[in-house]
């Protein structure tokens, strides 16, 4: 059984629950060991020498300043033209480089988005997942987490992987620069005289704290708001999704008052939590704006007794400010780290949750056998529900190759969940399966129809380049939707545009084009006349002489059409014995009666 279960969200929750779900390096570690993977950790490896080049202009930039302040407040207007020439080249350099940086890291943001999600859509699709967790309602929001905790969870990675590499550098020269700059700070304690050195440094270490510790207090509560919010949006999305797919079924039942009321409730949900949000970062925002217009004179203020002293030129003055301000800006990283890791995590728990999924092995309960044979057998079945709970027991039953045999009984008695069972897609129940080892076709009771050209609808699952036009046209002709033909490579949503009966054609011209050894239907003609069903199934049963057939059925005119059937209503497998429409006892047109043969389970 697949895990039904969220990653734990308080820290309170059990540490071993955590445990269970796999390693976040299960989705960083894979991409970064492919050959491209390699490729594009050298495109970062650039980005960083790129950065810590950036680092060392900053360090050019700020001792220009000083140069340049000097010339001024010495009035040597002479130096001017070379100094401002100097600074234009380094500045037109800087920006070069920075923009480079930038494309580079979204190119390898790109690159790694692409792989982690074709990634992940192939662990969606394989060993039919993406049908387990609708069945088992395991997980919710799957499309939200393919697409868009994804990319966030990449953007996110990167952003903060290479500030973790990059600003450290910073920091280290900038706290270098200003030390020497700023020199010490004498203070009179008690009769004594004291100098602290490099008291700028720790000035900018002690502001920057504040601002994280404020920011912290003030704004800790946006963490859990945050990914509340993605859940929130998420949830709004798949509701208007809902309407948009049940259109017409909400439509005739004229539901738009109920819709129009869950929706407004949904986005009632996304408003209230973006206010609560509005409000904690409005006051961060007002809280890190007065601290910032606080950062321009802090170091002028601290300094100003060496200014005064006249220990200190106007170009020392502005190169500790400067300084001080690229000191206090890399610093400025960890509070914003604080938010985006919080984000990164929430966004790295949903994907790991997705990938619990695809670990948790399927609890099947039936013994399967394959068999060279077309034969299809059930024995001792027993349907149960996720929680073992029965749904039905099932009689024994022996198609026989070649042999026709119909499924009755009352709605709700477990016969679709049979054909489920057979088709792999039902883990939960016991008993033995003896299915061919390939050549099965199942027709659902709702055909799914892609949408693309109508050959693309036809050929489904197959590639429509798998047949020539002029097969298409003769199964649709065959069919009875000869009035298609024309439009077999229009593109077109075919589900809106067919009706019930004309969906249902489509599953059967499908079938014809496929011509498999054994075939399942569920109720596949249930919108169709009678007439029209009789006309359909004849042509299949002619088309596909040898095919074993299993067919899911409620009208009685369909059974003299098979040889055998499985009542559910009345435990047992036996001839139709349902009389036809003269009364009589049912007409079995083959006359080997292979599907009768008794075969011990
Ligand atoms: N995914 C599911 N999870 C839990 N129970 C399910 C699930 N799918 C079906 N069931 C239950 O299994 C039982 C049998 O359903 P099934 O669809 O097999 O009936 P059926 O005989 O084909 O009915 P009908 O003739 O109306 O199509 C029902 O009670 C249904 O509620």
């Amino acid at each position: 059984m697949s895990a039904n279960r969220a990653f734990p969200k308080d820290r309170a929750e059990d540490k071993e629950a955590r445990r269970r779900f796999p390693s976040v390096w299960l989705l960083i570690l894979p991409y970064w060991k492919t050959k491209e993977g390699l490729q594009s950790l050298a495109m970062l490896a650039c980005v960083l020498v790129g950065g810590w080049v950036g680092t060392y202009v900053s360090l050019w930039l700020n001792r220009w300043t000083g140069t340049f302040y000097d010339a001024i407040g010495a009035q040597k207007f002479v130096l001017l033209p070379a100094l401002l020439t100097s600074f234009i080249v380094v500045a037109v350099l800087n920006a070069a480089q920075m923009m480079l940086a930038v494309a580079l890291q979204s190119v390898v943001e790109f690159r790694w988005r692409k792989w982690l999600t074709n990634w992940m859509t192939e662990k969606w699709l394989e060993r039919r997942l993406y049908y387990r967790i609708e069945r088992d309602g395991a997980l919710e929001n799957i499309d939200q987490r393919v697409a868009d905790d994804v990319r966030l969870f990449v953007h996110d990675s990167l952003l903060l992987t290479m500030g973790v590499l990059d600003v450290p550098v910073r920091i280290i020269t900038f706290a270098i620069v200003l030390w020497n700059i700023g020199g010490g700070m004498k203070v009179t304690l008690g009769g004594s005289t004291y100098t602290v050195a490099g008291y700028l440094v720790f000035a900018a270490v002690v502001y920057q704290g504040t601002i994280f510790l404020f920011t912290h207090l003030l704004g800790r509560r946006a963490i859990t708001l945050n990914a509340k919010q993605n859940r929130l949006e998420g949830d709004f999305r798949v509701r208007m999704v809902r309407v948009r797919e049940f259109a017409e079924q909400i439509a005739f039942l004229r539901g738009e008052q109920t819709e129009r009321q869950n929706l407004s409730n949904s986005l009632n949900k996304v408003i209230s939590n973006l206010f609560s949000t509005l409000w904690i970062t409005t006051r961060v925002a007002f809280f890190t704006n007065t601290v910032g217009h606080l950062g321009s004179i802090v170091p002028t203020l601290l300094v100003l007794p060496r200014l005064m002293g006249g220990n200190l030129t106007l170009g020392g003055l502005m190169q500790s400010n400067s300084a001080f301000g690229s000191l206090t800006g890399a610093l400025s990283f960890f509070p914003q780290v604080y938010l985006g890791f919080a984000s990164w995590r929430a966004e790295a728990n949903r994907l790991r949750e997705f990938l619990a999924v695809e670990v948790v092995t399927e609890n099947v309960g039936f013994v399967v056998e394959r068999g060279e044979s077309h034969i299809v057998r059930g024995c001792g079945l027993l349907l149960t529900n996720a929680d073992g709970l029965e749904l039905a027991r099932v009689p024994d039953f022996t198609v026989s190759p070649g042999s026709r045999c119909i499924v009755r009984g009352r709605s709700g008695s477990g016969k679709s969940t049979l054909l489920r069972a057979l088709a792999g897609l039902w883990p939960h129940g016991q008993g033995t399966i003896t299915i061919p080892s390939s050549g099965m076709f199942f027709v659902p009771q709702r055909s799914y129809m892609p949408s693309g050209t109508l050959k693309a609808v036809v050929t489904y699952p197959q590639d429509e380049s798998a047949f020539r036009d002029d097969e298409c046209v003769e199964v649709l002709r065959a069919c009875g939707l000869s009035a298609y033909v024309d439009s077999l490579n229009v593109v077109d949503r075919w589900d809106g545009r067919f009706s019930g009966g004309e969906q249902q054609r489509i599953a059967f011209a499908r079938v014809l084009l496929a011509k498999p050894n054994v075939l399942f239907l569920d109720e596949c003609t249930s919108a169709l006349d009678s007439q029209s069903e009789r006309e359909l199934y004849t042509l299949l049963l002619s088309s596909l002489p040898d095919a074993t057939i299993l067919s899911v059925a409620h009208r009685r005119e369909l059974a003299e059409l098979h040889e055998m059937a499985i009542d559910f209503s009345s435990g047992s497998t036996s001839e139709p014995s349902e009389p036809d429409q003269n009364g009589k006892a049912p007409h079995l047109p083959f006359e080997d009666r292979r599907g009768l043969e008794k075969m011990p389970c």
